[in-house]
């Protein structure tokens, strides 16, 4: 346990390709998060925010990652694969936006929600009775005659909850979760975005919340980080961000968020109108 730091602290993050000249995917990324804090990385389709969540534990071995992330009071920089296993199995877990990649087709949920404790030493009956019990706190009815079917005989929501349950059910403190939601339609998004919210009140579980949409965050982070091209350009409470953006690149991403108060067949503004205007304003 760290004494009274932040629980996630990246300093001066960057990522470049393995033995590559090119430009950094990521350069100079810094944020931290508290025990229990909800942040949102919130920025365009390629603007490095994935390259950012792979990189807190290096999933990507095609590149390399300078700096510090220092998670827990432990630095993950350069850590031992062995250590870094253990923190991905423990401390920080992951979930990505196709849930169906996350699982294994031909293997029944249950063991598949139970692996993480197995691995851990957990007996595998006392390890299978927490999987259903955490399917069920994630809302999967019928959870212990459920559990011991195929991932494909559940829907695309069910199937996120059942990766939840995966991800959380070893007791992380920190869950990073990438576009958790985009694959599913949007009725099911609120239902899984309403359980991150709750599992992190209710579990003190800190969340990183990566999204190309901002309007799913205003109800769900605390503070939000905004990236552009591989470097991060504000980094604000939630309220003072939607409120008063500072950078011309969040006023776009903030204008290009459909309202539905919107005129009808009101063009959509887009995030280069926004910085377009900005540039326009300067010249003048
Ligand atoms: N291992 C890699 N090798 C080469 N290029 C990479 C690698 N990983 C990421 N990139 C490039 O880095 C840039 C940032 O990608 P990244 O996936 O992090 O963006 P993103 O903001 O998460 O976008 P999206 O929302 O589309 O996932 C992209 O141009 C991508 O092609």
């Amino acid at each position: 346990m760290s004494a009274g730091g932040p629980l996630l602290e990246v300093r001066d993050l960057a990522v470049r390709v393995r033995e590559s000249e090119g430009p950094r995917l990521v350069r100079d990324v810094s944020f931290e998060i508290a025990a229990g804090e909800r942040l949102a990385l919130v920025g365009e389709s390629g603007s490095g925010k994935s390259t950012v969540a792979k990189a807190l534990v290096q999933l990507d071995r095609t590149v390399e990652v300078s700096g510090s992330v220092r998670f827990d009071g432990r630095e993950l920089v350069g850590a031992r694969p062995g250590d870094l296993r253990r923190v991905r199995g423990s401390g920080i877990a992951m979930i990505f936006q196709d849930p169906m990649t996350a699982l294994n087709p031909v293997r029944r949920v249950l063991d598949q929600v139970a692996e993480p404790l197995v691995i851990r030493g957990v007996p595998r009956r006392e390890a299978r009775r927490l999987a259903v019990a955490m399917l069920d706190r994630l809302g999967v009815a019928d959870a212990a005659r459920r559990a011991h079917d195929y991932p494909t005989a559940f829907s695309g929501g069910m199937r996120q909850r059942v990766v939840m349950a995966a991800a959380l059910v070893g007791g992380p403190r920190l869950l990073v979760a990438d576009e958790p939601t985009t694959a599913l339609d949007v009725r099911v998004q609120e239902q899984v975005l309403d359980l991150i919210e709750e599992q992190s009140r209710e579990l003190g579980l800190a969340v990183l919340l990566i999204t190309h949409d901002l309007g799913i965050v205003a109800g769900l982070a605390d503070r939000v980080a905004v990236m552009r091209s591989g470097a991060l350009v504000e980094t604000r409470p939630v309220d003072e961000l939607f409120a008063d953006p500072h950078h011309p690149y969040t006023r776009g991403l903030l204008e290009s968020v459909p309202r539905i108060d919107a005129a009808p067949g009101q063009r959509l503004r887009t995030v280069a109108d926004a910085v377009d205007d900005t540039r326009e304003s300067a010249d003048a």
